[in-house]
């Protein structure tokens, strides 16, 4: 006790320290909000500038005494966090940057510079099969590791705190609850929507808009169309007529509605918050993307009106929000109205993007190689008969195979969300690939890295639907279809993969059937891949096609 008596100040540092050596171990344990950390902060401050004036410093010294104490307790706590983060963490074993161990900094960073695929496959190719992402978190792209974190053994992995950066939710979708009970009963509610049967029901109301595509693209022949715009068109219009009886009539239009544009900005600030979502809370005060936060505001009063129109009108046929709006008789609670519009605006989300998406990249592909249009084409062509309507069981996988290699292809290359899908190891751990993943410890595979692997799939950057079919693939050719995992696995897989591999179908028997096509003059296809970028989804630029009639050539 001779500091004590000798230098109060000294001694308030010193105790400043030691606390701040004490709140890492609390927060170690207890992962802290915005708030809590805050209030700890200040109450651990306070209490040190009373010390010292209890230690009798003069009143004046205290500003000077409680802003060294304030450095010295950030200092040691921020110092404890490196050294046990580099050195004593449970993962301290697995493969990364250095930056990533410490903090979320680079991989929230390369969602902001909307890069963060490509950062994520590069750490793969110089890391191998797991890196660490960020402090508690691992990325994996061994084949085995799937079944562990999405399979048969991934029972017990809850989605992640990714799940819960929307800073505009006023409840939670099925998609973002973190309880794995609360998502089962949820997810039975919603499945009623997706049957066999629901799938024979939509598909006229699918057609139906097709055929109004294509008559749209007739007009149009031998001009210019972005396709990136008409297959949002399409999947849009196909997800809110099946969910809401009530198209956004972009294809009677021809122009966007003001749904796709907010929708991709207000995705774009719910990625950057789920990347640390502690910063939630904060996010409404920090004068950053401006646009995104309107745009997210926009999204929502969209999304609330189309559920409060349907609500209030009845429809002759059955669609989507009748299925999910009523609760599962078995569930344990009625939902609230404000769990079911979080649902509602996850509808058509979920349902549009990716497929859109899917449809652009499968004819940037095809645009290139004349004769894989061309055997598509004549695939397709052979299984129409020309009279009745092309419906989708003519386009099945057994009669249509290239096609399906084509779709699987697009998926493959481009799996419309490409980074991981974030899930959280139980408290007694896991084991991965032979390793001990920690309680606690966020995990995922990372979906394009796992795809684009030659040792999953030869020649993984190669756009090749033979592949796909059995007999014609090469016999010492890899094809590892566990590693296939655009909509997931287990059980957070896609609800809606049956409706879209109907959709992209459809759309492609429909189009290509009757139209032949080229990228339009001074087009560049390392242009258009530049203009890739990453926002939980992809974000792609224009695909300037020019169609001619089929018939007339
Ligand atoms: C090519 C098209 C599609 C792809 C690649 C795709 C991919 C995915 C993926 C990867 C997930 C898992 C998300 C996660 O765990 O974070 C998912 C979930 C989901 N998808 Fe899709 N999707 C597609 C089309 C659709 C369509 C047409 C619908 C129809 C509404 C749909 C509805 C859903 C729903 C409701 C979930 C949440 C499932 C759950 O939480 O249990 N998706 N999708």
């Amino acid at each position: 006790m001779e500091i004590v008596k000798s230098d109060p100040g000294v001694t308030a540092a010193v105790s400043a320290g030691v606390l701040g050596l004490v709140s890492h171990q609390i927060f170690k344990r207890n992962e802290p909000t915005v708030y809590s950390f805050a209030s700890h902060v200040l109450i651990v401050n306070a209490g040190l500038t009373v010390l010292y004036k209890y230690l009798q410093g003069t009143v004046d010294q205290l500003a000077v005494v409680a802003l060294v104490d304030f450095f010295v307790y950030l200092l040691t706590l921020s110092s404890s966090i490196v050294l046990y983060r580099v050195f004593f963490h449970p993962l301290n074993q697995y493969p990364g940057p250095i930056l990533c161990k410490i903090t979320r900094f680079a991989s929230s960073w390369h969602v902001m510079t909307r890069d963060s695929h490509e950062w994520q496959m590069s750490l793969h190719k110089k890391y191998g099969d797991v890196v660490r992402l960020s402090p508690n978190e691992l990325s994996f792209i061994s084949a085995s590791s799937v079944d562990q974190l999405h399979g048969s053994k991934a029972g017990k992995l809850a989605r992640g705190p990714f799940y819960s950066g929307d800073p505009n939710r006023p409840a939670d979708s099925m998609l973002s609850t973190q309880d794995l009970n609360e998502h089962r009963w949820r997810r039975k509610t919603w499945e009623r929507g997706f049957g066999s049967k629901q799938l024979r029901d939509f598909e006229p109301r699918v057609i139906r808009l097709l055929d109004m595509l294509v008559s749209q693209l007739r007009e149009r022949v031998g001009t210019t169309q972005n396709m990136t715009r008409w297959s949002e068109y399409f999947a849009y219009d196909v997800m809110s007529d099946l969910a809401f009886s009530e198209d956004f009539g972009m294809l009677k239009a021809a122009k966007p509605h003001p749904y796709i544009p907010a929708l991709h900005d207000a995705t774009r600030l719910l990625v950057i918050a789920s990347q640390t979502p502690w910063i939630r809370p904060l996010m409404p005060w920090f004068p950053v993307e401006a646009q995104s936060k309107k745009a997210g505001k926009e999204f929502a009063r969209i999304s609330r009106e189309t559920y409060l129109r349907r609500k209030a009108r009845e429809v002759k046929e059955p669609d989507m929000y009748e299925y999910i709006a009523s609760p599962d008789r078995s569930g344990p609670r009625p939902l609230t109205e404000a769990e079911v519009v979080a649902d509602s605006a996850l509808l058509i989300a979920a349902g549009a993007v990716s497929t859109a998406l899917s449809i652009t990249f499968m004819f940037f592909h095809l645009l290139q190689d004349p004769k894989q249009m061309a055997r598509l084409q004549s695939e397709i062509d052979s299984c129409w008969d020309g009279v009745t309507l092309l419906d989708v069981t003519m386009l099945a996988p057994q009669r249509a195979p290239y096609l399906d290699g084509c779709i699987n292809e697009s998926l493959r290359l481009w799996p419309p969300a490409p980074n991981g899908m974030q899930r959280r190891t139980p408290s007694d751990g896991v084991v991965v690939d032979g390793r001990f993943v920690p309680g606690g410890t966020q995990v995922s595979n990372h979906t394009m890295g796992i795809q684009r692997d030659a040792r999953h799939f030869t020649n993984p950057d190669a756009f090749i639907p033979e592949r796909w079919i059995d007999s014609e693939r090469p016999a010492d050719w890899n094809h590892d279809v566990r590693t296939f995992i655009p909509f997931t696995i287990g059980q957070f897989a896609c609800l809606g993969k049956n409706l879209a591999y109907q959709e992209l179908r459809l759309f492609m028997g429909g189009v290509v059937r009757n139209f032949e096509f080229r990228f339009a003059e001074g087009f560049r296809t390392e242009v258009f891949e530049g203009q890739i970028k990453y926002k939980g989804t992809f974000l792609i630029g224009e695909l300037p096609v020019v169609f001619s009639d089929r018939k007339a050539s």
